[in-house]
């Protein structure tokens, strides 16, 4: 389980999170809503402690990771994979090289154990015949799925998507929700994905968090999420230009 408690975080004299606090539901998916920029990035990267908050506490699986040496970091992380806006696939490797890495990295396994698993991988997020291809040869879709293979190849605990469906038209969006969720049951790891696709995120998250001027302003399922009276979370679900949240715009 991933614990945010009271977490504070600024850049310069920017205050981005301003005691955020949030425990994400572990083998659920918990997606992360809020206007841009609020910050949703930013709490991605103090779970997985590619940032240091400036106070507050990150805990995974009841242990803060705040101070840790760089050795015991590297272990905790080894339970998470990141699954990135822009699928961060090596433009020099093929597809296969790509799936493989982390596995010709991390383990001892044979070639022929890895290309099983990496074919395996493959097969979950629904490619076939695109081994030898080279990223820039796919669509957005297809590195997302690429991208997403690599992802669980390590058979990770806790999954991060930022943003996972920017770029992509709504088919493949929902086809990329949908296999989100399809592996998600499959596996059962923690996901936790940032999202600006309101309303179809309601229908792949189990809890949804509202991020808001720093902290949560809510967090429910999506009906409640749905039925809240809270006039920011309604503006925000609902696209509304009329109401509590200043979009900058004269
Ligand atoms: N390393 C950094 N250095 C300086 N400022 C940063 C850094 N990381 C994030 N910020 C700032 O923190 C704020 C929140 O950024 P973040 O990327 O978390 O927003 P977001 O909610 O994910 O936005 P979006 O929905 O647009 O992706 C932004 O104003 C950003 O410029």
């Amino acid at each position: 389980m991933i614990r945010l408690v009271d977490v504070h975080k600024s850049f310069g004299s920017q205050q981005v999170l301003q005691g955020l606090t949030l425990t994400v539901p572990r083998g659920a998916i918990t997606a992360i809503i809020g206007p841009s920029g609020e910050g949703k990035s930013v709490t991605l990267k103090q779970m997985i402690g590619l940032q240091q908050p400036d106070r507050g506490d990150v805990q995974i699986e009841g242990r803060s990771i705040i101070g840790l040496q760089r050795a015991e970091l590297n272990t905790v992380r080894e339970k998470f994979a990141m699954v990135f806006q822009n699928s961060a696939l090596f433009d020099s490797m093929t597809v296969y090289e790509n799936v493989a890495f982390p596995l010709e990295e991390k383990t001892n396994l044979s070639k022929d154990v890895i290309a099983e698993r990496v074919r395996n991988a493959l097969l979950d997020v629904g490619l076939r015949n695109v081994d030898h291809k080279y990223p820039d040869e796919l669509s957005g879709g297809m590195k997302k799925r690429v991208g997403l293979a690599r992802a669980l190849l390590l058979n990770p605990e806790i999954v991060l998507f930022d943003e996972p469906t920017t770029g992509l038209d709504p088919v493949i969006r929902r086809a990329i929700h949908q296999l989100i969720q399809e592996t998600q049951a499959k596996f059962g790891f923690t996901a936790v994905l940032v999202s600006h696709d309101i309303p179809d995120i309601f229908e792949v998250a189990h809890y949804v968090a509202m991020l808001y001027r720093g902290t949560i302003l809510q967090f429910g399922t999506p009906d409640e999420i749905r039925a809240s009276d809270n006039p920011v979370v309604r503006q925000f679900i609902s696209g509304s230009l009329d109401g509590p949240i200043n979009i900058g715009v004269a």
